[in-house]
This record gives C-alpha cells, structure tokens and sequence, in this order.
C-alpha cells in the first residue's frame, strides 16, 4: 500500500471509545483525555493537594489498615459506610470540580461523589472486588481517571471466570456501566517493576 494511505495506530495515536467487555456490561475505555504534560501537572497537583489517608475497615472483627492511601469526596457532607467504619465527604475543591466536569462530558452521565486511590508503587494494589455500596444503587455508572504509572486493570467474570485486561494510560478515562458490576469483578493487580506512583479517581452518583 502507498504510505500515504495507511493509517497505522502509532505509539501516541487516538482510538475510539471501545467496550472492553465482551458481554453482560459495558466498560468503555476512552484512553487518554488529555496530553502527557498536562497530565504531569494533574498528578502532581493530586499528590500534593489531597490529603491522602491509610483506608482502615474491620473485617471479621479485625482491624485491618490497607498499603493504599485513599480520601472521598463530594456533594455536602455525604456519609456512607463500609467494612464498618462511617465517612464522610471532604467537599469539592475547584480542581477536582474542573476534572468532574470533563468526565461528565466525555461520558455522558453526572457524579456527586469521587473516591481517590493513591498506590505508591506496583507492590501496592486491588483485590477482585465489584463496586455495590449501597448508596450506588442498580447498574451503577462509575468514571474511572488515572494517572501516573500505567497499571493494568482486570475484570472477571462472576460465573464464567473468563478475564479480560485494559492498560490504563496516565489521563486516561475508563467508565464502567451497565451489568458490569454485576456480573463482572475487577482488581488492579501488584506489579512489583513498577516504581512510579499512580493516583486513581473514581467519579460516583450516590443516591
Ligand atoms: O485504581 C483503580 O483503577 C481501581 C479502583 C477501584 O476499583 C475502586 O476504587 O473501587
Ligand atoms: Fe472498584
């Protein structure tokens, strides 16, 4: 073919929005939202600005304080509870409302609360889990940001046991809806090369 005419996907090239689900769900991947630089400036002002705490649940009766760092935040003093232990929302920085509202934009929906995972490093990660706090009500839609060291994020199939993988891309935006949370787990797996921190933000509707 003349090379004027083919369009290979480079390093950098932008692909459409694709379900990485092959079906009972849809988990859009976007990619990235945003340049790297300016996703550079993102991750910093995370790191810096959020007041980033150990998670503590108890489960079966034990006190347990996880690797991860996390904090929450939303519309006026939202409270939920889980493993135990009640929070309750920090409210909106400008920031945080500024990236709400191109994630809204991109995938269509609203959100009124965002959990924010901190991993220090690839030693640090998330068991297989599916998102169904009370508040999120039935097939949720939840936006997931990342930035930082790429990880690769897995879904598993409640009754199938079949995987599917995704690399999330420093800015890229992932939204999970549907059945996915019903019929599919996810887990962000150790990966002991990587060095470099990832922050990760889940934009949520609670009800
Ligand atoms: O860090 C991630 O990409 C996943 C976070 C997650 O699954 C959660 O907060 O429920
Ligand atoms: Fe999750």
């Amino acid at each position: 073919m003349d090379e004027q005419f083919s369009l290979g996907l480079g390093g950098d090239a932008k692909r459409d929005p694709y379900n990485v689900l092959p079906r009972d769900g849809e988990s859009i991947y976007f990619g990235r939202m945003m340049d790297a630089t300016e996703a550079d400036q993102w991750l910093n002002h995370l790191l810096d600005a959020i007041p980033w705490k150990h998670d503590e649940a108890f489960i079966y009766g034990r006190h347990i304080v996880t690797a991860r760092k996390v904090a929450w935040y939303g519309d006026q003093c939202f409270e939920y509870t889980y493993s135990g232990r009640t929070r309750t929302a920090l409210p909106w920085t400008p920031e945080l409302l500024d990236l709400k509202a191109r994630v809204e934009d991109q995938a269509g929906a609203s959100y009124n609360s965002c959990l924010l995972n901190l991993y220090a490093d690839g030693s640090q990660g998330m068991a297989w889990h599916h998102d169904d706090e009370k508040g999120l009500g039935e097939n949720s839609n939840i936006a997931s940001l990342s930035f930082g060291a790429e990880r690769r994020f897995d879904f598993r199939h409640k009754q199938r046991k079949e995987k599917v993988s995704v690399m999330l891309e420093h800015g890229s935006l992932l939204v999970m809806r549907g059945t996915t949370q019903a019929c599919w787990q996810h887990q962000i797996p150790k990966a002991t090369k990587v060095k470099q921190p990832r922050v990760n933000l889940t934009f949520r509707r609670m009800l």
